[in-house]
């Protein structure tokens, strides 16, 4: 059986559930609801706070977890990434007040507040600065500085807004860019469970990722269009009954796929398709 571990609150929570139900597992309907068991797929999930999915993974009582890079970071545990998953995307950077601030040296003899000390702490030390404190707050971190407890503050930062409510500007290169990941323990046997999950996971990327893409095109104007549509291997290609014709199905880059329309028709391809991927196995 394979214990998996799953945020149950906050930002990486429904993304994740919806992830997984995409896959094939079965998830909770109610967020109240702690363990899951899903025995024809032979797996259990376990509801777990975001910051404490790694904790678990790393003391080896569940086999897997969804958790951001940036707590995995932060909390030390004995485990690793095992795949990106691409939702939840962050930054994790520097801010102070707009225009105090321009490089990370200024920070020496400073406050820093952060939800992520021991991630902050190690970058710090990593760039030889020596701060006058590194003040742990569980959120909000955006009014510590107006409210007197720190000088900097150092948080996850997605569009911006909720920096530029509060006054502040980042400074200095980014910390750390952040998803939600996979994660197993550093030594866990990947012949278990962990490489169906795996499978499971990287197919609906895929199908996130990639759509189908058919057309049709003179043969004489073939290779132009597969030059377009060299596909994530080689793409199909089949005679129409209508001689001097050929049909392509390749798959394309979903973010591509107007682009590539056009580039398409413009060659002379035409009767061009896009099918959404429901599930897939590479
Ligand atoms: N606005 C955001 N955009 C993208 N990712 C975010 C955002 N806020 C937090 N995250 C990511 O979510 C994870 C933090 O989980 P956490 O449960 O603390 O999220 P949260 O949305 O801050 O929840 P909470 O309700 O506890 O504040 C981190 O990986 C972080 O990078
Ligand atoms: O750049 P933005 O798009 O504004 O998003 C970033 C904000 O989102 C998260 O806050 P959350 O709402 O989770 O509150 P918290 O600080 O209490 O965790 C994060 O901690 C930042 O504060
Ligand atoms: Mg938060």
């Amino acid at each position: 059986m394979l214990r998996i571990a799953v945020p149950n609150k906050g930002s990486l929570s429904e993304p994740a559930v919806a992830m997984l139900r995409e896959a094939g597992y079965k998830q909770r309907r109610d967020s109240r609801e702690l363990v899951l068991a899903d025995p024809e797929n032979d797996a259990e999930f376990f509801f777990l706070r975001p910051r404490d999915v790694a904790v678990y993974v790393g003391a080896g009582t569940v086999d897997a977890g969804i958790t951001g890079r940036d707590l995995l970071l932060d909390s030390g545990a004995d485990a690793v990434e095992h795949l990106p998953l691409g939702f939840a995307r962050s930054t994790f950077r520097f801010a102070a007040p707009a225009g105090t601030m321009t490089s990370v040296t200024e920070i020496a003899g400073r406050r820093v507040a952060s939800s992520y000390t021991t991630l902050v702490g190690r970058h710090l030390a990593d760039q030889g600065v020596e701060a006058a404190a590194i003040v742990h707050l569980d959120g909000a971190v955006e009014s510590s500085v107006q409210l007197g407890v720190a000088d900097v503050i150092a948080d996850v930062v997605e569009t911006g807004s909720t920096l530029r409510a509060a006054g502040l500007e980042v400074f200095g290169e980014p910390i750390l860019r952040s998803e939600a990941v996979l994660v197993r323990r550093a030594d866990a046997d990947l012949t278990n469970g962990i490489s169906v999950l795996t499978r499971r996971l990287q197919g609906v990327l895929t199908a996130r990722q990639w759509v189908l893409m058919d057309y049709v095109v003179p043969n004489d104007l073939l290779d132009a269009a597969v030059g377009i549509t060299p596909g994530f291997e080689s793409p199909t290609v089949s005679p129409l009954h209508e001689s001097g014709w050929s049909a392509v199905r390749v798959m394309v880059e979903r973010v591509t796929m107007n682009r590539t329309m056009d580039a398409l028709y413009d060659v002379g391809a035409r009767g061009v398709l896009v099918t959404s991927i429901l599930a897939s196995r590479l």
